[in-house]
């Protein structure tokens, strides 16, 4: 019996993510890949993750039981035409794209809607491309799912399970819903965080004194300026009437923020600042949740050469993966100490008790 066959279309951070996913849980799935980027397709099928590089979306894509559109929000729906003659009627077509209501209008225009089932990974990064995408991207992340009113139960089903296997977290919801919601949480946050750094840059001192000066709470809050122009001017476009909306009623937050500074007013500027520090606080810490859960503890080490690779070998040869290790220099650990993530609760468990074994001082937050 033939394996099954996805097809992608667009592998970049996010489309690279689904499909090394895939690859990691059905080893046996035949994955076909066309982006406009050749080196990217090149990597992939060198990486082992795609089987067939394809030079457009041709006859390849017909036999597909699933098709991921994964390129910027408009290509993916410039594609659909296309797709419609080539799909197989049993294809699930799905993408990954930040908007739903313009794919979906499309899809309707088009009479596609029995296939259909939008998607949107609530996970991602600043970074873009194949290079930077990971299996676990996804895993433990909320994956909105959007069918269309046409698409039987049964269809659902199976593809929501099938994102589960892969583990993320499938959420169901209506595709103008959707819309509203990352208008506010993802949307408005990556306009504000590239307002706030052009408006840094566009006041600065001659010499640049904001940009060396520029600390934590900064940086912490412009991470995601660094993200895809691309990816953003195809996202603001595409959900112009949401987006517009929510960032008059932000603006009129700002203007009431403004009010209480030019009035002094002693308790609405405390309140703002104790009512969102509660809000943040309160939401949740998991890894599930819109605040990833970071797995990390800090460990004391001693200032000598190999002293961190000595750590990664311990850690290496108990196969426990960091995700990510440096010193780190805070108040908190005035002398330095060594900061190491791990992708998940368990793997931060048994790096704590291999560590202490060995002597080291280790801290968990
Ligand atoms: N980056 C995130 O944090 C994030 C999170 C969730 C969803 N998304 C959505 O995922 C989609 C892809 O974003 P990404 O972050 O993977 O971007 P990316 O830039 O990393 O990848 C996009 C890929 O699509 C390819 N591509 C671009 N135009 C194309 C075209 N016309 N035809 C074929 N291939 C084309 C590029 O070569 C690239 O490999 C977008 O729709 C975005 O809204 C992004
Ligand atoms: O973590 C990041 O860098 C992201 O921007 C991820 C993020 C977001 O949270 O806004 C970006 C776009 C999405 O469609 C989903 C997730």
């Amino acid at each position: 019996m033939a394996s099954t066959k996805i097809g992608f279309i667009g592998l970049g951070l996010i489309g690279g993510s689904v499909a090394k996913a895939i690859r990691k849980y059905y080893p046996d799935y035949n994955i076909i890949a066309f982006d406009k980027n050749r080196e990217t397709l090149a990597l992939a099928v060198q990486d082992g993750i795609i089987q067939t590089a394809c030079s457009s979306i041709d006859k390849n894509f017909r036999e597909c039981s699933y098709i991921f559109l994964c390129a910027p929000v408009a290509y993916n729906t410039a594609y659909l035409s296309q797709l419609k003659d080539i799909m197989s009627p049993d294809c699930i077509l799905t993408d990954v794209g930040s908007v739903k209501t313009s794919i979906h209008e499309e899809i309707t225009a088009l009479d596609m809607e029995e296939n259909f089932i939008g998607g949107h990974p609530m996970a991602g990064s600043e970074k873009s491309g194949f290079a930077n995408s990971k299996a676990h991207l996804i895993e433990n992340a909320y994956y909105i799912l959007t069918p269309t009113e046409k698409v039987s139960k049964e269809r659902t089903a199976s593809y929501r399970d099938f994102i589960a296997s892969l583990k993320a977290i499938p959420v169901v919801l209506d595709y103008k819903v959707h819309d509203c919601i990352t208008g506010t949480i993802s949307h408005l946050p990556h306009i504000i965080a590239s307002t706030l750094v052009n408006y840094v840059r566009d006041h600065d001192t001659k010499d640049e004194l904001m940009k060396a000066l520029a600390a934590g709470g900064f940086k912490d809050i412009t991470r995601i300026a660094s993200s895809s122009p691309v990816m953003w001017q195809q996202i603001c476009l595409k959900n112009r009437a949401n987006i517009s909306q929510i960032l008059g009623g932000y603006i009129a937050s700002l203007e009431k923020a403004k009010a209480s500074v030019d009035s002094g007013n002693e308790a609405e500027l405390y309140s703002l600042f104790e009512t969102s520090r509660d809000y943040r606080d309160s939401m949740p810490n998991s890894s599930a949740g819109p605040i990833k859960k970071q797995f990390a503890v800090y460990c004391d080490i001693i200032d000598e050469a190999g002293g961190i690779a000595t750590i990664a070998t311990i850690l290496a040869s108990n196969n426990i993966n960091i995700k990510n290790i440096g010193i780190v220099h805070n108040r908190e650990f005035e002398e330095g100490v060594l900061r190491i993530e791990f992708y998940d609760e368990a793997s931060s468990a048994k790096a704590v008790q291999l560590l202490q074994k060995y002597h080291y001082v280790v801290y968990e937050t």
